[in-house]
Formats: structure tokens, sequence, C-alpha cells
């Protein structure tokens, strides 16, 4: 897991008391892009450095001088208004030979280097910069974004518009802005530069974190003398669309649980499914699948490791399951908008819900005691005030029922006894892996395949 921070502040404030000086890790933010674009731009190429006022435009008026006599290096200023470091980096750099130019020239512009607004700011963006943004975000120029890509604000919401980066350098700790569901078509790839300090010297415990590749944790079959007992017994309950909870128990399935049974009216069930009344000698349930309105008695599951799904987050039902720590709820944004409702957490739009989502997911997660796996491009668990972020999925699982094979791998790691909050972490990763790996079209794949997916992660 890497380490996630809400902003830099502390960052800032541990180095400047160290004694760095702000031009000292300017210097260091500057070298950083200044190392990506020699990596992945030819030398001689131009490159126009977009620069605003602050400490984010002075990262960018740096890095033009480091690179200047290899590039042929512009800077614009979308203000006239410059503070005192942008204002001395200026200084040197237009005496190396750095252009300043009054109005930005994209003809024959290899690179684009956004350092308008980082971490600053504070407000929408204005018409004219919307404007600006159209023209270069069409261009098919290499974009680098400084710390942020402007327009992005730390809560991870656009202000009006954003510069559209396929590289973007986060300058002394990763921040979770970069990496809500709307800053995934902005961002492009997301890399940490070292201003001068381990991140080990500054962050403390009670920071998010990001998910990567190397934390799934696989059910592991070590020993050989078990049976399907070992593996725990998962049960779905069933609802009007049947289909969707027959997913989910074969995904269970397929992610070791022991013996899968579902409750509830299905023809055509899979033989490898069982049928049953009730949900006598459960281990874990899913509940909420395809429900709709179909009558449920969750009288003896309450207690339960439990996966709470879709159309449950509109019942009045679900607030019989709280409180319970081996709760993970599933919500769509939709859905999470309804829950919190529901649940009498908060009464607002899903558009207020997306977001203030970060800190919704927090709450939530403090107030159920249970776990919240709110679903999007990049889905947010949420545990006891922590989250853990995971950018791995892709456009492939925009498909009815990746939801309910996401319920199902849940619920099979919960037979399993993993916690609810290790169960959503890798169902999360293991959901995420199977779309990577799936070899076809992006737009073809289906949750059968998905399910397929789990068998060779
Ligand atoms: N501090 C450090 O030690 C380090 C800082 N680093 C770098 O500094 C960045 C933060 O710098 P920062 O705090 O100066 O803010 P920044 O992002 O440049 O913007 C502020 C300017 O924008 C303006 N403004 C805001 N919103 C606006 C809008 N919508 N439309 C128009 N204007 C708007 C605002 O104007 P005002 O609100 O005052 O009118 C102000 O002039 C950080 O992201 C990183 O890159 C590190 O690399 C090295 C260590
Ligand atoms: N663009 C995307 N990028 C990454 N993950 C996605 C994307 N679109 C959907 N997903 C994932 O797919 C699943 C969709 O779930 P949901 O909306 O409940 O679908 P359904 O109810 O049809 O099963 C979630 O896990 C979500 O995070
Ligand atoms: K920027």
């Amino acid at each position: 897991m890497k380490t996630l921070c809400k902003s830099s502040t502390k960052f800032d404030e541990q180095a400047l008391s160290l004694g760095f000086s702000e031009l000292i890790l300017q210097e260091n933010a500057a070298r950083g892009v200044a190392e990506l674009v020699r990596q992945k731009l030819k030398s001689g190429e131009k490159i126009l450095f977009l620069c605003g006022g602050g400490n984010n435009g002075s990262d960018a008026i740096a890095c033009a001088r480091m690179l200047s006599g290899d590039y042929e290096c512009e800077l614009y200023f979308i203000t006239g208004n410059l503070n005192a470091n942008a204002q001395a980096q200026l200084n040197i750099a237009l005496k190396v030979g750095v252009n300043r130019v009054s109005q930005p020239d994209l003809e024959n512009i290899g690179c684009v280097i956004d350092g308008m607004f980082g971490s600053g700011l504070s407000r929408d963006l204005d018409a004219e910069i919307i404007l600006l943004l159209d023209r270069i975000n069409t261009h098919n120029a290499l974009k680098i974004a400084i710390d942020f890509p402007s327009g992005l604000d730390g809560n991870g919401n656009i202000r009006g518009a954003c510069f559209k980066a396929d590289f973007t350098l986060s300058m002394g700790a990763l921040k979770i802005g970069l990496f809500s569901d709307v800053a995934k078509d902005m961002t492009g790839e997301v890399s940490l530069v070292n201003l001068g300090l381990s991140d080990n010297r500054f962050i403390t415990h009670q920071e998010d974190f990001l998910l990567e590749r190397t934390d799934l944790n696989l059910p592991s079959r070590t020993l050989q003398n078990v049976h399907k007992g070992s593996f725990g017994h998962a049960f779905v309950a069933l609802g009007q669309m049947p289909g969707a909870g027959i997913m989910a128990a074969t995904a269970a399935l397929i992610m070791g649980a022991g013996k899968v049974s579902v409750v509830g009216k299905a023809e055509n069930l899979t033989p490898q499914i069982m049928q049953k009344n009730n949900f006598d000698g459960a281990d874990a349930v899913a509940i909420g699948i395809g429900l709709g309105n179909a009558d449920i008695d969750i009288s003896a599951i309450k207690h339960l490791p439990c996966v709470l799904d879709a159309d449950l987050c509109y019942r009045a039902e679900i607030r019989e399951f709280l409180p319970n720590p081996s709760a993970v709820f599933t919500p769509h944004p939709k859905e999470f908008s309804g829950l919190l409702r529901n649940l009498g957490l908060a009464d607002i739009s899903i558009e207020e819900a997306i977001k203030n989502r970060f800190e919704l997911a927090r709450e939530f997660s403090r107030q159920t005691k249970g776990v919240l796996l709110l679903k999007g491009a990049n889905p947010i668990i949420a545990y006891n005030g922590t989250l853990y972020l995971c950018n791995l999925g892709s456009n492939k699982l925009s498909v009815g029922g990746s939801g309910d094979v996401l319920a199902g791998i849940i619920l099979g790691y919960l037979a399993q006894g993993f916690s609810a909050l290790e169960a959503a972490k890798n169902a999360v990763l293991a959901h995420a892996k199977s779309a990577e790996n799936y070899q076809g079209n992006d737009y073809s794949m289906t949750p059968l395949d998905l399910i397929d997916g789990l068998k060779y992660l």
C-alpha cells in the first residue's frame, strides 16, 4: 500500500521547520519534472510552460530554467501577479535564455507543462482559463501536470475544467484528490517526486492508503487434511432478479468458499449451487443483490459476516444490521446517497455524495462500525475512519453484473474467515485483476468472463 495524504501541508511544514527553504523544495520539484521530460521528449523540442503566480508556477519556471539549452522553453503566465518565489525564479530563468511569451502559441509544441494551479486552487476557474484548457486538452503534445492537473482540487473535484495530463507528478506526498473517480481521466499516470525527505519523516498513522497489486492476498489452501467445511458455507439471498444472486454465488464458489447456497426462488439453478429454504449453517451471507421488493427475513443473519448490497440500501431492514463490524456495505454512488438517507446520516443528492465522497465514506465507517466499499472508477473502502483506494480497475468493468460479481468475491472471502476489511480490500483487487487479465476487447467483457478470470489470478 502507498500512503495518501489529504494535502501536502504537513510535509511542507515539516520540511520548512527542518530548515529547508521553499526554493530548495522547488528545486527538487522542478528536477523531478525535468527528469520525466528528458525521459519522454526528444531534445530540441519546444515546451510550453503554463505558469500561475504561486508556488506551482515557481516549480514550472525552475523546470524551464533546468531544461533551457536542451529544449526550447517558453513561459506563458496566466496572471501578472507573481509571489516572491515565482518572481525570483523568473529573474533567473530569463537570464539563462528562457522566453516569456504573451500568448500561448501551440504550433510545433512537443510538450505542455502545467504549472498554473496546484494545492492552492481555491475557487472555480474563470472563463479565459477554461478556453485555454479546451485548446490545450485537444492538442496532441505530451502533457505533464505539476502536483495537480490545474482545475482538480484537493477533494478530487473539477472546478469548471481541468488540464488533461499524460503524467502527474505529485510533490512530496501522494495526495488523495488525485485518486477520485473524475481525476482518473485527468491525471494520467501519477507518480511521487521526492522533495528531499522520505515519506516516513512526516507521514503519521492517520493517513489513508492506495492499494497496490502486491497487496492482493488470495485465499490459500496450504493444509491437505481439510474438507469443504474448512472453507465456510456462503449463502446468497435471492430476490426479484435471481440471476444476479446466482452470479454472486458462483463468484463466491470460485473464490474458494467450501459450500455455496441460495435462499429464494431460482429456476435453472446451476448444479454447483445448493438451494435452501433458510440460512441455517451460514458462515457468511450476501443480501440485496437483485432483491427488488422481494420479502426477506433477516432475523437469523443480521449478526453474521455479511455483504449488504444494491436494493437493500434503500430498505428499512438494513438498519437492523447495525452495528455489525463484519458487515461490508457495497453501494454505488446512487445507492450510497439512498443509504445515507436511510440510516439518517445525511440527506443529500447523489451529486453532493460524489463531491464529498472521501469525508462521507470516512464518517459512514465511523458511525456504522462496518466496512464501506463505495463503488466507482476508483472504489473507496472505508473502515474506522481510514480510507483505502484502488485505482487498478478499468472501464471494462462498466457492465451490468460486475457489482454482483464483486459482492460474490467479498462473500467468498468472508466465508473463509477473512475480516470484513480484508475481504473488501482483497475483493476489489481480485475484481480489478481479473478484468486486467481479460484478453478480449475493452467493450466485450461480461460478468461471466470476470468470474472465470478469478480462477487464474
Ligand atoms: N509550499 C511549498 O513549500 C511547496 C510548494 N510546492 C508547489 O507549490 C504549490 C502550491 O503553491 P501555492 O500554495 O502557492 O498555490 P498554487 O497552487 O501555486 O496556486 C495559488 C495561486 O493561484 C491563485 N488561484 C487559486 N485559485 C484560482 C482560480 N480558480 N483562478 C485564478 N487564480 C486562482 C491564487 O490567487 P489568489 O487566491 O491569491 O487570488 C494564487 O495566486 C504546490 O501545488 C506545489 O506545486 C512544492 O512543489 C514545493 C514545496
Ligand atoms: N470505469 C470503471 N473503472 C473501474 N471500475 C469500474 C468502472 N465502472 C464500473 N466499475 C466497477 O464495476 C462495479 C459495478 O458495480 P455496480 O454499479 O453495482 O453494477 P451492477 O449492479 O450492474 O452489478 C463496481 O465494482 C465498480 O467499481
Ligand atoms: K498544476
